[in-house]
């Protein structure tokens, strides 16, 4: 049996983080330090291990990382107030909104009050809308970590036919955009797809991002088909495990990531990126 090869996203990552860090060393050179705020809702236990994550990942590269915590009672008006804080900001260049939120919030109001400017995570509707447009804005983390990975493991795009299985705002719509982008054939699917097995068994690149563990199996994947893996689910052990049925899946495979190591660190890669993109350009305008 063939094995697929592995595509590391934490040395594909490290490797971005470094160029980045580069430019995290420029711009202070010229007194500007990228700044980025996480604000976090409640004490979900996950929510705060990513913010955890991220924070020690800007540490890492210079940028300067604020956290402001906030109750799970707090109400709406005083989380937009913060924002609108941050906002306003000078040493802040990049805005995150920890998701998801307590349900008396509403998701898209917050969204939509962070700048464009610093909206680092790509989620606003200007930021979507320039997205479908192809026009210069910040792109979603997790499909532009995605689109990374693809380009340095040397996978072509263009002409192949992309499968996406999962909607998500902040995955699969976005994903399937980027690749088109590129010029692949790209379906979507989704939980109310019909024979689904028969649509990815077609596909060149699968990606997968449904939240169900070892949802993806060998049964899903044509013979040399490269797989991306976005799932994020804990076994009962609370183990990280991604969507694809790895042990399976890379028999089948020509290319794969793994869960943890594969899609998640780009994510965090591509914030720090875009945190940077932002600094910088808060220096040119200012000139
Ligand atoms: N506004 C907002 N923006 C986000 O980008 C956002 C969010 N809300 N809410 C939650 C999800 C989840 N997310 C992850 C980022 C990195 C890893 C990551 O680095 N994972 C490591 C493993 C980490 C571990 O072991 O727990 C890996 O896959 O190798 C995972 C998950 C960002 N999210």
């Amino acid at each position: 049996m063939s094995s697929a090869i592995i595509i590391n996203g934490n040395e594909i990552g490290q490797e971005i983080r470094k160029s980045v860090a580069d430019r995290v060393m420029k711009l202070k050179d010229q007194g500007v330090t990228p700044g980025l705020a996480v604000i976090l809702v409640g004490d979900n236990p996950a929510s705060q291990t990513y913010v955890r994550n991220k924070q020690k990942s800007c540490e890492a590269i210079g940028i300067f990382s604020e956290l402001i915590k906030l109750p799970q009672e707090v109400s709406e008006e005083e989380l937009l107030n913060q924002i609108r804080s941050l906002n306003n900001s000078e040493n802040i260049h990049g805005i995150l909104v920890q998701l998801p939120l307590p349900s008396h919030i509403n998701e898209d109001k917050v969204i939509a009050t962070i700048s464009p400017e610093k909206d680092v995570d790509g989620f606003s509707p200007i930021s979507v809308g320039k997205m479908m447009l192809g026009q210069e804005t910040y792109l979603p983390c997790t499909p532009f970590g995605v689109m990374k990975l693809l380009e340095h493991a040397g996978i072509d795009i263009a002409g192949k036919h992309a499968v996406i299985v999962g909607r998500s705002h902040i995955v699969g719509k976005p994903m399937g955009q980027l690749l088109l982008q590129k010029d692949a054939t790209v379906t979507y699917t989704h939980s109310k797809t019909p024979e689904l097995p028969s649509i990815t068994k077609q596909a060149d690149i699968i990606v997968a991002a449904v939240g169900r563990p070892n949802f993806i199996t060998k049964e899903h994947v044509k013979s040399g088909a490269v797989v991306i893996d976005v799932g994020i689910n804990r076994d009962e052990n609370n183990k990280l495990i991604g969507d694809v049925h790895f042990a399976e899946v890379e028999q089948v495979a020509s290319h794969i990531t793994p869960v943890p190591g594969g899609v998640g660190p780009m994510t965090i890669t591509m914030l720090l990126f875009n945190t940077v993109q932002s600094a910088e350009k808060s220096l040119s305008q200012d000139k």
